[in-house]
């Protein structure tokens, strides 16, 4: 068990907008938070400025930089996000279990040594993961941030889901056909087991020593879940989310932190697991675009709140559009005053107009305030 780094809680301003903590609890809200994924990034013109051509990576690591631009969303919309996320990614835990991973302009993440043979593999396993000594920039990077926010709005922690992160590590990046993915699964599910196994293990950690360091929210995106057969999904997906779920507390509770934190799962396109997403131990189920709220209600059945899930492409669209496709989504959840929380159904492109987003929160405030 590793030690935690010290962080004095009591030094961090009061929280000022707990409204996404309280309808994370399912409690009666006023109406429904916003935020939205990737609300920090490549849309955004100060984005740019302040990466100014540095290596994605190297922003993350660099905790003035990472804070800033996870606070520009939160300036830029002013009063209209309920949450910020940290400025990272979900690869970081790959780097930590000593994998090179390089992020290419224009074409994404790129592994020059993916995961092909059992050799490589084993040696990913039996790699020694000192999480906090590995990861110190980003817990530096959260407690700058929560620093930085002044208690505004909650700050999000996040990592990748186990699934989603033996793709990236077998594929080598992103992927059309997942033909190394879904080689290890059907040719060798016990090893493949032990990998999802070794992630689930950092992200505990990982996650519970960003809730150390300043994060109140924690994120687990499992997006290449719908690239899973639904039997797939019951095997190599949801027995490592659980896990996430149950052991995160614990390890807080050992971390000295009592205080319940609202975890959240983004299975993207896993439509078939939403009932049991909804017993895996997350307070929030975030849903991509393809459903339909009313029909996610009801299989929910207010076990969970439900978070999402406009189709992002309707930023394309006109005002009129946004307004229309807000008002159905909204109503769809019920009216937003319990058990949602709106955000896309994916993340945010990036040549986006950040005043259509803009036009969009200001649509979901109002809206959602009505009745
Ligand atoms: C699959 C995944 C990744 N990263 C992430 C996911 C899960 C969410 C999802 O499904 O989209 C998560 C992520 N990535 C990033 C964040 C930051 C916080 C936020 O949401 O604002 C978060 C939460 C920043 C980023 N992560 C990345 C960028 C772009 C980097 C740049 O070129 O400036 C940002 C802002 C790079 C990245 N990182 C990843 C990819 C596939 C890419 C390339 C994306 C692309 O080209 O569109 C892996």
């Amino acid at each position: 068990m590793g030690l935690a780094r010290f962080v004095d809680h009591k030094e961090f301003a009061p929280l000022k907008n707990d409204l996404i903590l309280r309808a994370a609890r399912g409690e009666k809200v006023e109406r429904p938070p916003c935020w939205i994924m990737r609300q920090a990034g490549r849309y955004l013109p100060e984005y740019h400025e302040v990466k100014n051509g540095r290596d994605f990576f190297e922003t993350c690591r660099d905790a003035e930089i990472a804070s800033e631009i996870t606070i520009q969303p939160v300036r830029r919309y002013a009063g209209l996000l309920d949450a910020a996320i940290i400025f990272s990614d979900i690869l970081v835990i790959p780097q930590a279990m000593g994998m090179k991973v390089e992020m290419v302009d224009g074409k994404g993440p790129h592994f020059p040594t993916p995961l092909r043979t059992e050799s490589e593999l084993r040696t990913v396993l039996e790699y020694e993961v000192d999480v906090l000594k590995e990861l110190d920039w980003a817990f530096e990077a959260i407690t700058l941030t929560r620093k930085k926010l002044e208690g505004q709005v909650p700050l999000f922690g996040f990592c990748g889901g186990p699934w989603t992160l033996l793709v990236y590590m077998t594929e080598g990046g992103g992927s059309r056909l997942f033909r190394f993915a879904k080689e290890w699964i059907n040719k060798r599910p016990d090893l493949s087991k032990k990998l999802l196994q070794k992630i689930t293990d950092v992200a505990v950690e990982f996650l519970s020593q960003q809730v150390v360091a300043g994060a109140q929210i924690l994120q687990v995106f499992e997006s290449w879940g719908g690239e899973l057969s639904c039997d797939d999904f019951d095997e190599f997906s949801l027995p490592y989310l659980r896990q996430i779920a149950s052991k995160v507390p614990q390890r807080l509770a050992e971390l000295g932190i009592t205080e319940k934190i609202p975890l959240v799962v983004f299975a993207k396109g896993s439509w078939y697991a939403l009932d049991k997403l909804c017993d895996a131990g997350y307070d929030v189920v975030s849903l991509d675009w393809l459903w339909d709220p009313k029909e996610a209600c009801r299989i929910n059945h207010g076990r969970v709140t439900l978070q999402g899930n406009l189709d992002p492409g309707v930023m394309y669209g006109t005002n009129e559009m946004i307004t229309k496709k807000v008002e159905r989504m909204i109503s769809g959840f019920g009216g937003g005053k319990q058990r949602h929380i709106v955000n896309f159904g994916h993340g945010t492109h990036p040549f986006m107009d950040p005043e259509k987003i803009r036009f969009f929160l200001e649509e979901c405030h109002r809206i959602g305030s009505e009745k």
